[in-house]
């Protein structure tokens, strides 16, 4: 048997020294049976499936080898200076806060604390905000996290109106010629895509979700704020925690299990460490290197037979990879981080065994008062939480007595409150804002979730970046400690590996299916960027998006830009040049965003303009095209957005446009396959087009991209850290919308943003 070694480099690689967590010390008694180490070493990784770390890694995270007190490195003042490692600390900064906020939960929820049906969302709202203070709301969408909106104080309700009617399909001449088949955006091979996926957007009228509709009402707008958050996760860097969950490690270290198929040799010895994994053990994939599936049948694992069932039905039969990685890991009662490539199983890999665990845990009383929740899936937008929830439901077909319930910002609280009372579920997916606002106004709400036995967090990474982190900590502190816990998302940066132990057990396993030395997007996904000032860009998005549309009626794109108003201001641009498009950001209604996501689900010859609410993890079928529009707030966020084309295998076409000061970003992705485009022409008739179309778009949302654009790139460190310059290019911005004189911005928004005095300014 040969057995390969990963690289010396990655073993030596060890987390940073950690510290207890704080949060883990607070008036929780329950289940903690052991004092936990102050410190404790994150040892390096070990191979699991010897010889097969070229197609996926798993790293167990272990104390001190021979289960002695972790050792921890010191570090020098230069090292904290530098903000390498910092001190540990919750962004819960207050401990003694914390732990008021736990026990005030546990008080009002044991007394049994009731709210009002009749208390509106608004009511609630208000209230929550009251609390917490101005910017501080997340599902009911506060601006937190430095303005990416330009740091207007006051969200806008909206109106749920569907601004572009019926689907307006014309068929366009191609830039670059006549319309070729078989031809890619910019000139590459473009071969057919796979047609007639099955509709994954099933609902189920006999469970919590009921599609969409069921429990979302009409009128209540807020918007999460999603957008406003990304870009920080890159300053993880400088806010890297060492605090350690202080979860007992050793339960779950129980040795091997019965009845794992295949997977029976990676049981764990009695000592806990890991016994070598044999060759033949691994999950075999499916001939095609590149193929996002393995061998493995569902069968084939210990999966109950009405799960089994339910996946049949589903139209899966073998595993994919990432699928045939965790399962036996995750039955088997391990936390598990994962990383594998988007569009590749990740939803069905952490479902399945958490419906694993509900179908082994007592079944649900019908008279119990708080029935117990014990799957707890916690997701990044609300989108991503309807479809994990819709997934849910799926593979729960034949297992009517299992619910699974949503819960997410822009829905009437006061109806969610009314459907957990009615249908309790034991599978929650909540977006994390509108959990915590459960947690804390839901009468008994808090003693369900001491049932949690396994939470996901899906788009981990996401989870635990700035804007998120705080609430995720909160939810953690209300839940368990005994539990198991799952992190999953396509991008695992090194700062997520150390801070995971926010949620994590010191002993989970790190399980990585993207191949060794193979880049984290597909192959198959044509990867392009364009570089060009931003007086061309939106004549460029024009003729690219007309060409692509030439190439391949078929086609359906999606458009990322920067933030909701620029993303408004495309949308209305691409509008009135007659193109079909659908528009999707936190600015508009959640009535609104469900029903485009759906259309654009099921829809061809649709361009999809979006913000970052659309980045992650949602799962659009056949996508071709996806574009990004300026300055991606991380590398990651590109990889996220990509990942909406290529899924399952399939092929697609991505295309970067930057402004020529926007060119560093390449340097963070340039481990990637992405290749200059030939530069597409624009011809007079064009630019006048486009021009014609910027001056029919309303004033009120140039001005409101305007602010935006402000705002977001003040808040990348690159571009916003030269005041004078960035000023610059936002007037560049502006004339690019046709614009000769920039709007002017009030003074206040000004002050927040640190521009005040700033020339090239306007003020009102
Ligand atoms: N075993 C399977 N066989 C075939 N198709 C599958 C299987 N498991 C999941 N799928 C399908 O694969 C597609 C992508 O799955 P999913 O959305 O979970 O990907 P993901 O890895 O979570 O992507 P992202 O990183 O973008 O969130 C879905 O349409 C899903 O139904």
């Amino acid at each position: 048997m040969s057995i390969k070694f990963l690289p010396p480099l990655r073993l030596l690689n060890p987390s940073p020294p950690v510290t207890r967590f704080p949060l883990m010390n607070v008036g929780l008694s329950i289940n903690t049976r052991r004092s936990i180490p102050i410190f404790s070493r994150v040892f390096p990784f070990k191979l699991k499936y010897p010889g097969f770390s070229s197609r996926f890694s798993t790293r167990s995270f272990r104390p001190g080898p021979t289960g002695s007190r972790p050792e921890f490195t010191r570090r020098t003042g230069a090292e904290r200076e530098r903000g390498e490692v910092r001190s540990s600390k919750s962004l819960v900064e207050d401990e003694a806060e914390l732990s008021d906020w736990v026990s005030d939960l546990r008080t009002n929820s044991l007394r049994g604390r009731v709210t009002s049906e009749d208390e509106s969302d608004s009511d609630m709202g208000r209230r929550n905000r009251s609390k917490r203070g101005p910017g501080r709301d997340r599902d009911s969408g506060s601006n937190r996290g430095g303005g990416r909106e330009g740091f207007s104080m006051k969200r806008r309700r909206e109106s749920d109106s569907d601004e572009f009617g019926e689907p307006t399909r014309r068929r366009t001449e191609s830039t670059f010629g006549p319309p070729r088949k078989n031809r890619g955006t910019l000139g590459l091979q473009n071969e057919k895509r796979g047609q007639g996926e099955r509709d994954l957007w099933l609902k189920r009228d006999d469970k919590g979700v009921k599609g969409e509709r069921g429990f979302i009402d009409d009128d209540d707008e807020v918007d999460d704020g999603e957008d406003e958050r990304k870009g920080l996760m890159r300053n993880l860097g400088g806010l890297v925690t060492e605090e350690e969950s202080d979860d007992d490690d050793d339960d779950d270290d129980d040795d091997g299990d019965n009845g794992n198929g295949i997977f029976e040799k990676n049981a764990l010895s009695s000592t806990g460490l890991k016994k070598e994994f044999d060759m033949k053990d691994r999950p075999s994939l499916s001939s095609s290197s590149d193929s996002f599936m393995s061998e493995t049948r569902f069968d084939q694992c210990s999966i109950s037979p009405l799960s089994l069932k339910g996946i049949k039905d589903a139209g899966y039969e073998k595993m994919t990879v990432v699928q045939a990685a965790t399962l036996p890991v995750i039955v088997k009662g391990k936390d598990v981080l994962a990383k594998a490539k988007t569009g590749t199983g990740k939803t069905v890999a952490f479902l399945l065994p958490s419906i694993e665990v509900v179908v082994k845990s007592p079944p649900l009383d019908r008279d119990q008062k708080r029935p117990p929740i014990i799957a707890l899936v916690i997701c990044p937008t609300r989108e991503l939480a309807t479809q994990a929830a819709t997934e849910a439901n799926t593979l729960l077909k034949y297992h009517p007595s299992i619910g699974v319930q949503v819960v997410i910002g822009g829905v009437r609280i006061a109806s969610e409150q009314r459907n957990l009372q009615a249908n309790p579920c034991q599978i929650l997916v909540a977006t994390p804002g509108r959990l915590k606002d459960h947690i804390e106004n839901t009468a008994g709400f808090a003693t369900r979730l001491m049932g949690v036995k396994v939470l996901v967090l899906d788009e981990a990474d996401r989870l635990l970046d700035m804007g998120f982190r705080k609430d995720i900590e909160k939810i953690i502190s209300a839940i368990p400690k005994q539990r198991q816990t799952l992190m999953f998302s396509a991008t695992v940066p090194e700062e997520v590996r150390q801070i995971c132990h926010v949620a994590l057990k010191r002993d989970h396993e790190f399980i990585n299916t993207v191949e060794e030395g193979s880049e984290d997007t597909h192959s198959k996904v044509r990867q392009m960027h364009v570089i060009a000032p931003l007086d061309k860009q939106f004549p460029l998005l024009y003729v690219i998006l007309k060409d692509h549309i030439a190439n391949d009626p078929d086609y359906k794109a999606i458009v990322f830009c920067t933030t909701a108003r620029v993303t408004g201001l495309v949308a209305g641009l691409l509008g009135e040049l007659n193109l079909n498009i659908r528009e999707i950001h936190s600015r508009k209604a959640q009535t609104y965003r469900t029903r485009v996501s759906n259309e654009f689900r099921k829809s061809r010859g649709l361009i999809l303009v979006t913000s970052d609410v659309s980045a992650r993890g949602v799962d659009y079928p056949d996508v071709t095209l996806v574009m990004q529009v300026g300055l991606p707030a991380s590398r990651e966020q590109y990889i996220h957005r990509l990942g909406r084309t290529g899924r399952k295998g399939k092929e697609g076409e991505g295309i970067l446009l930057l402004a020529p000061w926007e060119e560093f970003f390449l340097s963070t992705v340039k481990d990637l396959p992405l290749t200059k485009a030939p530069m597409p022409s624009i011809d007079p008739d064009t630019k006048k087009k486009v021009e014609r179309a910027l001056s029919q778009l309303d004033m009120n949302s140039k001005q409101a991209a305007y602010q935006a654009w402000l705002g977001y790139y003040n808040s990348q460190k690159k571009v916003g850290n030269d005041k004078y310059r960035l000023v610059e290019l936002a007037n560049e911005f502006s004339r690019s919308m046709g614009l000769d004189t920039p709007p002017a911005i009030p003074k206040l928004v000004l002050g927040k943003m640190g521009l005040r005095n700033i020339p090239g300014l306007r003020t009102k």
